[in-house]
C-alpha cells in the first residue's frame, strides 16, 4: 500500500480490533510501503527482499523465528508501548535486528489510567454510575461508601517511568507512598515524591492501602501476586494493576476478592485478553476493569507513531536510534 520505492515495512493490518486506524496509517505512507501481513503472506517471494521494518502495533504481528528467517533485508523491529513481553529479544538481536520501542510515550497517559483506576475502584465509580442511571431511584442508599484516597498509602510496584509519574499524581492526592523495585532509587528522586523504599515486598504488601503493579512482566516478575501475598494484603486494601495479567495470579486473585481476603481489584490488564465471557472477574462487584487501554489517549498514540517512524527512518539511515532496546 502506497508509494512502492519507498522503504518497505511490514505492518499486521488495517481491518479489525487490531487494525492501525487511518489517520496513522495516511501518515505512515508518507514514509514507508506498508505492506500487510496478508499481503506478505499471500507474495512471500517479491515482498520478502523490501521489507526492511516491522510496525509491531498492539503487539502484531508476532516476530517470531520463521518470519525473521523470512525477512533478509530486516534492519529494524519497532513496537509501541513500553511493554517488551511479546518480543523475544534475544532472539531478534540474534538475528541482527534492532529493537525500538516508545517508552516515553506511554508513561504519563498509562500513570493517568493507573490513577484513574485507583479512584474509579476507592469510589466505586462505575457501581456508583450503575446506581444513578438505575429505573430504580430507592436502590441508593446515604450509607452506600467507598474508601478514602486522601492519606492513604499506596504502594507502588515496579518504579520506572511508570511507577514514578504515578507516585507524583498520588502526591496531589496527599497519599503516603511505598515503593517496591529492583533497584533502589536516586535519594533525590525518592524526595521529590515523598516515597519510601521497601526493599521486601511484603513489608508493601502489607502496609498499603492501595496496590498499584506497574512492573514490566518478565519470567522473574510472572505469578509476583499470587495466593501468599495477596494474603499479606489489608483485607480493606485495593489491587491495580496496569502492567500485564500474567503479574497475578488470576485464580488466586477472585479467590481473595469473593472471600474478602482483599476489598477489591481494578484491572487493565487481564490473561487473557479479553477475558471469557464468562469469567468469574466480570461478575464481580469489588472488580473494575478496562480492556488495556493505558495508552489509548489520541495524543499518546500519535506521538508512539511518530516515535516509530524516528526510530526505523535512523535504523535505515545508519543513525543512533531513538529509544532502542538494549539487550541487558
Ligand atoms: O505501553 C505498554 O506496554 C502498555 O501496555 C500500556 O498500557
Amino acid at each position: 500500500m502506497g508509494d512502492q520505492d519507498l522503504p518497505g515495512v511490514l505492518v499486521s493490518g488495517f481491518k479489525g480490533p487490531h487494525g492501525i486506524c487511518e489517520d496513522h496509517v495516511r501518515d505512515l505512507q508518507k514514509h514507508f510501503h506498508l505492506i500487510t501481513m496478508e499481503e506478505f503472506l499471500e507474495n512471500k517471494t517479491q515482498l520478502a527482499p523490501k521489507i526492511r521494518a516491522v510496525f509491531v502495533w498492539g503487539g502484531r504481528p508476532a516476530v517470531d523465528r520463521e518470519l525473521l528467517r523470512s525477512l533478509p533485508s530486516l534492519r529494524i523491529v519497532a513496537s509501541a508501548g513500553a511493554g517488551l513481553d511479546h518480543l523475544d529479544l534475544a532472539l531478534i538481536a540474534s538475528s541482527g535486528v534492532k529493537v525500538a520501542s516508545t517508552p516515553h510515550a506511554v508513561s504519563s497517559p498509562t500513570a493517568d489510567l493507573g490513577m484513574a483506576l485507583l479512584l474509579a475502584a476507592a469510589r466505586r465509580v462505575v457501581e456508583g454510575h450503575q446506581l444513578a442511571v438505575s429505573p430504580d431511584t430507592e436502590k441508593f442508599s446515604i450509607n452506600w461508601m467507598g474508601q478514602g484516597v486522601t492519606g492513604a498509602t499506596l504502594g507502588i510496584i515496579g518504579m520506572g517511568s511508570i511507577g514514578y509519574k504515578i507516585a507524583q499524581r498520588a502526591r496531589a492526592f496527599e497519599m503516603k507512598i511505598l515503593y517496591h523495585n529492583r533497584k533502589r532509587r536516586k535519594l533525590e528522586e525518592e524526595g521529590a515524591v515523598g516515597a519510601t523504599y521497601c526493599a521486601r515486598l511484603d513489608d508493601l504488601l502489607q502496609w498499603s492501602d492501595f496496590v498499584m503493579l506497574a512492573v514490566s512482566l518478565t519470567p522473574q516478575t510472572q505469578g509476583l501476586v499470587g495466593r501468599r501475598e495477596l494474603s499479606l494484603m489489608k483485607p480493606s486494601a485495593t489491587l491495580i494493576n496496569i502492567g500485564r495479567g500474567p503479574l497475578v495470579d488470576q485464580d488466586a486473585l477472585v479467590e481473595a476478592l469473593q472471600t474478602g481476603v482483599i476489598k477489591a481489584a481494578a484491572l487493565d490488564v487481564t490473561s487473557p485478553e479479553p477475558l471469557p465471557r464468562d469469567h468469574p472477574l466480570l461478575k464481580l462487584k469489588n472488580v473494575t476493569l478496562t480492556p488495556h487501554i493505558g495508552s489509548a489517549t489520541h495524543q499518546a498514540r500519535r506521538q508512539m507513531m511518530e516515535s516509530l517512524v524516528e526510530s526505523i527512518l535512523a535504523s535505515l539511515n545508519g543513525l543512533p536510534i531513538p529509544n532502542e532496546v538494549l539487550l541487558e
